[in-house]
C-alpha cells in the first residue's frame, strides 16, 4: 500500500492506494467519528463490491446503513440526490455518521455533495472503484449534480476524510471505462509533468493490459499531481483551474448530447484536442506536439474528434463554463507539453475555428 497526503491544515487526509484496501475496515474504522456509516453506492458495483466491504466493517463493530442509486451520468440529478437524502433521514443518521461514497466519479460526486449538506456537513470518506475516480475526482473535494444546462453547476467545495483506492477493483471495469480514466491521466502528464507524459508513451499498453505494477504507479503519481494541487489552491482560485485541461468543451459535449451518450474521460479527451488545437493556432504548440497528444489519446483507444454539434452551439454551451470570468471565456491551453496555463484572450471566431478542425 501507498499512502499520499493531501495537505490541507486540519482538513488533510491520507490517499491510502494498494490491493485488498475493500478489506481494511481498520483503515475506515480509524477516521470515524461514531461506529456507524451510510453507504452510497449504485446498481452495478454494489452487487460487485458492497458484500465485503460491508463484512468487513460489520466484523469491526460499524453499523452501516445502504442506499444503492440507479447507474449513470444522467442520474448525477436532485432527484437522485434526494433518494440519499431519504436514507440519511429514514435510518435517523447522525451528523456524526460518515458518509461512504463506494464507486465512479457519479457515485462519489453525488456522495460528496450530500454529505456537505446533509445537517450542513457530515464527515465523508471516498472509496473509488474506477480508473477515474482513482485518480481524479476521489480527491480533492470537487462535489456535484449536473443540471440540464451545465455540468457539475450545482454542487461544493468538500474534502473526505479518508481516500481509499483499491486497484484490485479495477478487474471488473470495462474497457470504455478504464480508457476514459486513462484521460484524466493523461492530463496530468500535459499539464505539469511532462516526464510522467513520457512515462505513459512508453507504457500505455502495460496500463491498457491492467499490469497492476503501473497501474499502481500511475494511479500514485496522478494523485499526487492532483494533492499538490489542491493543497495550494483548494477552491480554483489560480492554478487549479488546470485540471480543467479539455473540461471546457468537453463538458459541452456532455451537456449539448444529453448526458451519458458520450463518458467524461472521452468528452475530455477529445475537449483536449480542441484545446491543442487552439493552442498551435496561438503559436504556442507545434504539430508535431498535437500529433503527440493525439497519439497517445489513439493508443488510449479515447475519441480524438469531437461530435459535429457546430460550433456555434459548442460555445452557447460553454458560456456557462465555471471559469467565464465577466462574460468572457477562460480556456485551459497548452504552452507545452507539460505546460498548461489559462487564457481569457482567444477570439471567439479563432476559438470556433479550433473546435470546427477538430469535430468529424
Ligand atoms: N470531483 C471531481 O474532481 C471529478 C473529477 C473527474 C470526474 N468527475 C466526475 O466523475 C464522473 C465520471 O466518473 P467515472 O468515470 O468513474 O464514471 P461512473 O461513476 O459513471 O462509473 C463508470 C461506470 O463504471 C461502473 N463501475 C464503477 N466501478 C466499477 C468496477 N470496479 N467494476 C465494474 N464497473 C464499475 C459504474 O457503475 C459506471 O457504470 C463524471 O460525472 C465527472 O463529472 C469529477
Ligand atoms: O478537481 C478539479 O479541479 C478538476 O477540474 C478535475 C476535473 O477532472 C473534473 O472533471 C471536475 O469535476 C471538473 O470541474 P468543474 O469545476 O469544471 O465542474
Ligand atoms: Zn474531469
Amino acid at each position: 500500500m501507498q499512502t499520499l497526503n493531501v495537505a490541507l491544515g486540519d482538513r488533510a487526509y491520507p490517499i491510502h492506494i494498494g490491493r485488498g484496501l475493500l478489506g481494511r475496515a481498520d483503515l475506515v474504522r480509524a477516521q470515524l467519528k461514531t461506529p456507524r456509516v451510510a453507504i452510497v453506492t449504485n446498481d452495478t458495483v454494489g452487487p460487485l463490491y458492497l458484500g465485503g466491504l460491508r463484512a468487513a466493517l460489520e466484523q469491526a463493530g460499524v453499523s452501516v446503513s445502504v442506499v444503492s442509486l440507479p447507474d449513470g451520468e444522467a442520474y448525477k440529478t436532485w432527484e437522485t440526490l434526494n433518494r440519499i437524502f431519504d436514507l440519511l433521514l429514514s435510518e435517523r443518521c447522525e451528523r456524526s455518521t460518515t458518509l461512504i461514497a463506494l464507486g465512479g466519479g457519479v457515485v462519489g460526486d453525488m456522495g460528496g455533495f450530500a454529505a456537505a449538506c446533509y445537517q450542513r456537513g457530515m464527515p465523508f470518506i471516498q472509496i473509488p472503484t474506477t480508473l477515474l475516480a482513482q485518480v481524479d475526482s476521489s480527491v480533492g473535494g470537487k462535489t456535484a449534480i449536473n443540471h440540464p444546462l451545465g455540468k457539475n453547476m450545482i454542487g461544493a467545495f468538500y474534502q473526505p476524510r479518508l481516500v481509499l483506492a483499491d486497484i484490485d477493483t479495477l478487474a471488473t471495469l470495462p474497457e470504455r471505462e478504464l480508457a476514459a480514466g486513462l484521460a484524466e491521466v493523461i492530463k496530468y502528464g500535459l499539464i505539469r509533468d511532462p516526464d510522467f507524459l513520457a512515462w505513459l508513451e512508453a507504457n500505455l499498453e502495460r496500463l491498457r493490459a491492467r499490469d497492476p505494477d503501473a497501474l499502481m504507479y500511475a494511479i500514485e503519481r496522478s494523485c499526487r499531481n492532483k494533492a499538490e494541487v489542491v493543497a495550494a489552491d483548494e477552491t480554483e482560485q489560480g492554478e487549479r483551474a488546470l485540471l480543467n485541461l479539455g473540461h471546457t468543451f468537453g463538458h459541452a459535449i456532455e451537456t449539448g448530447l444529453g448526458y451519458g451518450e458520450w463518458l467524461h474521460g472521452e468528452a475530455v479527451a477529445a475537449g483536449t484536442m480542441m484545446a491543442a488545437e487552439l493552442s498551435r493556432r496561438l503559436g504556442w504548440l507545434a504539430a508535431d506536439d498535437v500529433d503527440r497528444i493525439e497519439a497517445l489519446f489513439v493508443r488510449a483507444k479515447l475519441p480524438v474528434w469531437g461530435p459535429k454539434l457546430g460550433a456555434a452551439r459548442y460555445l452557447a454551451l460553454m458560456a456557462h463554463d465555471k471559469k467565464v470570468e465577466a462574460g468572457r471565456l477562460r480556456l485551459v491551453l497548452l504552452h507545452a507539453l507539460g505546460r498548461a496555463r489559462v487564457y481569457g484572450e482567444a477570439a471567439l471566431s479563432e476559438i470556433a475555428a479550433a473546435i470546427e478542425a477538430r469535430c468529424r
